[in-house]
């Protein structure tokens, strides 16, 4: 726009030919001024997208013993990072254990973490998560606690570092409540329980 009305009045001689062309130049550069910070600002913008979205998806851990171990995951791309435990006991058939694992933690945001089974436990020796998945919750600062249960025939024995769970991170949906009269009417409707036949 500007630059139309710079070479209109140069050929119409307002202003003198040799100080439109100036002007026009110094104005076409300007305007490629304009556009490369428009880009810069647009970059940096993507950069602290990625940062948030990055420092969202930390995990936080803290020690609270020597024997503690950071839970990880066994191969990229696993769900459940494994936790560790840092005391020894002994499981009789039929009984359970609270197990410590020294570590507590911090979860991103909407995030929750459920205390898993390992299978290999569960097939090898009928030793499983009683309360299984433990939810650990957000706000939740104390020490991650692992309430094993023997179901088979022979003591187990848990080791000082045994991999003792498996630790899920996932999105949680706060809701609000709403106390109704009414529900909104579904195929489905009462049917439950084995009412599709077992
Ligand atoms: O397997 C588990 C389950 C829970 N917890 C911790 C984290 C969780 O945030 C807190 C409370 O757990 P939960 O809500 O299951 O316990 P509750 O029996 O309902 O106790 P509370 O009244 O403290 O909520 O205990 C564990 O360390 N391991």
């Amino acid at each position: 726009m500007i630059v139309e009305i710079l070479q209109r009045m140069t050929e119409e001689k307002v202003v003198p030919p040799s100080l439109g062309d100036q002007l026009t130049n110094a104005w076409r550069q300007q305007e490629e001024l304009i556009r490369q910070q428009q880009e810069s600002i647009e970059l940096l913008k993507e950069l602290l997208r990625q940062e948030g979205k990055l420092e969202n998806k930390i995990l936080k851990v803290k020690f609270l013993s020597e024997k503690a171990q950071l839970p990880r995951y066994a191969h990229q791309g696993d769900s459940g990072l494994d936790l560790f435990s840092t005391s020894e006991t002994v499981i009789q058939p039929g009984e359970s254990a609270l197990l410590p694992t020294g570590i507590s933690i911090q979860l991103p945001p909407e995030t929750e973490a459920q205390i898993r089974p390992r299978s290999g436990l569960a097939l090898k020796h009928q030793v499983t998560i009683l309360n299984t998945p433990g939810t650990i919750d957000q706000g939740y600062r104390g020490e991650i606690g692992v309430i094993l249960i023997n179901h088979g025939k022979l003591p187990f024995r848990v080791e000082v570092g045994m991999k003792i769970a498996q630790m899920v991170i996932t999105t949680i949906l706060s809701v609000e409540i709403k106390n109704v009269e009414e529900l909104d009417e579904t195929h489905r409707g009462k049917g439950g329980f084995g009412s599709t036949g077992i």
